[in-house]
C-alpha cells in the first residue's frame, strides 16, 4: 500500500488528487497539509508548523505537493527529511527556490517528480513543439496561455518550460510579454496571457511565415487530467533511486 499525503489538501488540485487517491486500490490517503487544520476524505489535514511530527507518526511513502511557491520551500524539505519521496505540481517557484528544493531532495536523497504539467498530452505537445521548433526555426514564434481567474503565477509553469524548449531550439530570442504602442517585431518570442473564469488551462504555440501558419494547442478540460497524471508519477516514483525525475521519466518518452 503506498501511504499518500497531500500538501494544498483543501485546494482545487488538492481535493481533485485526493477524491482519486482514496479510489485506487493500491494506495492510501492519510493527511493532507493546509494553512488551516481539519480533515478531508476522513483523514486529519495538518499546517505546516506540525507536519514534521505528524510524517514522523503517519509514515507516508510520497508527499504530493499543488500550493503556492511560498508553501512548497517549506513544506517539502520538511517531507523529504522524513523520507518521504516528492511528487511536485507547484509552478511559481523562483530560481533560488526550485534550486533550495532541488538541494533538500539531493541532501535528503529522496527520489521525486517535478512537472510544470502533469497531463500526458502536454508532456506529448512539448515534444511536438521541440521537433516544430527545429523545423521552423526561422518562423516567427508567439506563445499564448489562458487559465482560470483565481491563478496567481503568470506565465503559466507550462508556458515557462515551453519557452525554455523554445530558447534551447532556436534561442537566445528576447521574450516580449504582451505588446502596445509603436514599435517593429524582430526576432523574439511574444508571450501572452489570459486569465479568467473558470478556465482549467489552455496553451499554444503558433509559428508564422508569410504564407502560412503552424500551431500546436493544448487544453485541458478537467483537472482530473493533472490528478491522474500525478497518481501516476505517485506509483512510479516509490521504487525509484532517489534523483529528480520528469513526467518524461514517468512516461517513458526520454
Ligand atoms: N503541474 C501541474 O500539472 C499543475 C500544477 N498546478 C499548480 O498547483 C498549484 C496549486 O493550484 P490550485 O490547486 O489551483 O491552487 P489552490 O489555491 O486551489 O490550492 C492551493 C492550496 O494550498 C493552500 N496553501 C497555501 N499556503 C499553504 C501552506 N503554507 N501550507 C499548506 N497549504 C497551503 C491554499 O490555501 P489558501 O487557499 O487558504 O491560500 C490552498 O488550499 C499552483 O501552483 C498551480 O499552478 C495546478 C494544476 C496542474
Ligand atoms: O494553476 C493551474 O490551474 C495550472 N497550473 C499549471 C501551470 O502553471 O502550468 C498547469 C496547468 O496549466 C494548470
Amino acid at each position: 500500500m503506498i501511504k499518500v499525503v497531500i500538501c494544498g489538501a483543501f485546494g482545487r488540485m488538492g481535493t481533485t488528487i485526493g477524491g482519486i487517491v482514496t479510489k485506487e486500490q493500491d494506495m492510501q490517503l492519510v493527511g493532507g497539509v493546509d494553512i488551516k487544520e481539519g480533515t478531508f476524505f476522513g483523514v486529519p489535514v495538518v499546517s505546516s508548523d506540525n507536519l514534521a511530527g505528524f510524517l514522523a507518526s503517519v509514515k507516508p511513502d510520497v508527499l504530493i505537493d499543488f500550493t503556492v511557491a511560498a508553501a512548497t520551500v517549506v513544506n517539502v524539505p520538511i517531507a523529504t527529511k522524513a523520507g518521504c519521496a516528492i511528487i511536485l505540481g507547484t509552478t511559481g517557484l523562483n530560481p533560488a527556490e526550485r534550486k533550495g528544493i532541488d538541494d533538500a531532495i539531493i541532501k535528503a536523497q529522496v527520489p521525486a517528480v517535478i512537472s510544470s504539467n502533469y497531463s500526458i498530452g502536454m508532456n506529448i505537445l512539448w515534444t511536438l513543439i521541440r521537433d516544430a521548433a527545429r523545423k521552423l526555426g526561422d518562423y516567427d514564434v508567439e506563445l499564448t496561455e489562458a487559465h482560470h481567474r483565481y491563478k496567481k503565477d503568470a506565465p503559466s509553469g507550462t508556458a515557462k518550460t515551453i519557452l525554455q524548449i523554445l530558447q534551447e531550439e532556436i534561442g537566445p530570442r528576447e521574450e516580449i510579454y504582451g505588446r502596445e504602442g509603436m514599435k517593429e517585431r524582430s526576432s523574439e518570442i511574444g508571450v501572452h496571457v489570459i486569465r479568467g473564469g473558470d478556465i482549467v488551462g489552455d496553451h499554444a504555440v503558433m509559428f508564422a511565415s508569410n504564407y502560412e501558419t503552424v500551431t500546436l494547442s493544448h487544453r485541458a478540460y478537467d483537472r482530473a487530467v493533472f490528478a491522474e497524471g500525478a497518481i501516476r508519477s505517485t506509483r512510479w516514483v516509490v521504487d525509484k533511486k532517489p534523483g529528480i525525475y520528469g513526467m518524461k521519466d514517468v512516461l517513458n518518452l526520454a
